[in-house]
């Protein structure tokens, strides 16, 4: 499954850009001034095959999962805030609620791999438990190949549920204490980045606690670094992400085989789509990053990237949040170049 998704991945059609920009250039505007929102309507454009730019339905999976590397004190809170915030979403209490909500956006929860047993059963809940939380990244492989195999496809899996339910955005979101740190250590390893240059506060850590958290990465980075020099994007993922990661890089890497656009949430979602990126580069031409993450590693990702976030709301929330602001950047560049009248049309002088 992961094999032939990969295989479907395609770059998008350059013409359609040059078809897409053709028209912005022709409707009641000066040439580029709507600045993003016309470089997203000609990515949309080619997402399209050519034809009107669309974006709803829009759905965002929020993924939860549990970590082992908790166990070394890198998050301020406690791992059984993961169980209790996938409740809070079923029960439509947090911030991805509300602001799913206002966006007119659906929204799905996954337990990726939190601990304990299974949820009970509910119509905004998908079970994906792959394991009730990882091992610990800093003294074991967080995952087995197999288990992190299991991850990427349930990912996929959710991908191609949400395309059989007509959805057309997918956007990212997730929930897993400690998760920071496998995102900050997969960051390292797939982009050749420092940890001393990346590693926040995450939920709020202090001086201190920040120090302790990149030695956790320092010494999980040097236990793996026989695997990171093999360079097996797979071994990669496993032996330092989470469950929620790796089933969100096999949604990204699931939506990208479907021609979705996809809307990557904040710092640790970020971490999911470099994995899927490592696995199949291509997966950059579907990909919208929606906000710059308040966490201070998150610009210095970007830049290896060559990326730009839409929004900039000094948000650090996760869970799918900035996702949500984003669909309306997107649904905003659609409609415009879905609606606005042409110059010979509304009889403007185009200035030639
Ligand atoms: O997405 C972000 O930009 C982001 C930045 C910092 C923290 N978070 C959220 O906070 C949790 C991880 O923080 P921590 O300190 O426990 O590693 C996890 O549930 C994330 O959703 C999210
Ligand atoms: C309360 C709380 C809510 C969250 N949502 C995403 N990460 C979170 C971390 C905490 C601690």
């Amino acid at each position: 499954m992961l094999q032939s998704t990969i295989a479907k991945i395609r770059p998008l059609d350059r013409a359609f850009f040059q078809k897409a920009q053709a028209h912005l250039d022709s409707q009641t505007k000066p040439k580029g001034s709507l600045g993003v929102l016309e470089r997203v309507a000609c990515r949309l454009v080619a997402m399209a095959g050519g034809e009107a730019p669309r974006v709803d339905p829009a759905r965002i999976y929020t993924c939860a999962g549990d970590h082992g590397v908790a166990a070394q004190g890198v998050s301020l809170f406690p791992q059984e805030v993961t169980r209790q915030m996938v409740t809070n979403f079923v029960m439509n209490g947090a911030a991805i609620n509300v602001l799913t909500r206002t966006a007119d956006v659906d929204l799905k929860v996954v337990d990726a791999g939190c601990l304990g047993g299974r949820f009970p059963e509910h119509p905004a809940l998908v079970q994906c438990k792959v394991a009730p939380g990882t091992r610990d990244l800093s003294t074991e492989a967080a995952m087995s190949r197999e288990e992190c195999v299991r991850a990427l496809e349930n990912g996929i899996a959710l991908a191609k549920a949400a395309h059989a339910d007509g959805i057309v955005t997918l956007g990212t979101g997730e929930m897993g204490i400690a998760n920071t740190t496998p995102a900050t250590a997969l960051f390292c390893a797939c982009l050749d980045l420092p940890p001393a240059a990346i590693t926040g506060p995450g939920t709020g850590l202090g001086a201190e606690g920040v120090r302790h958290k990149i030695a956790v990465i320092e010494k999980a980075l040097a236990l793996h670094a026989p695997t990171i020099a093999k360079a097996d994007p797979i071994d990669i993922l496993a032996s330092l992400g989470g469950f929620e990661i790796a089933t969100l890089a096999g949604m990204i890497l699931g939506g990208a085989s479907l021609g979705m656009p996809l809307v990557i949430d904040g710092f640790i979602s970020s971490s999911a789509y470099v994995a899927a990126r490592a696995i199949c580069p291509l997966v950059a031409e579907y990909a919208f990053f929606s906000h710059a993450s308040a966490e201070p590693g998150f610009a210095a990702v970007m830049q290896r990237l060559e990326a730009a976030p839409l929004l900039h709301l000094d948000m650090r929330l996760g869970e799918g949040t900035g996702a949500a602001m984003a669909v309306f950047i997107l649904r905003s560049a659609a409609n415009l170049y879905t609606d606005m009248a042409t110059f010979s049309a509304a009889g403007v002088h185009s200035g030639e």
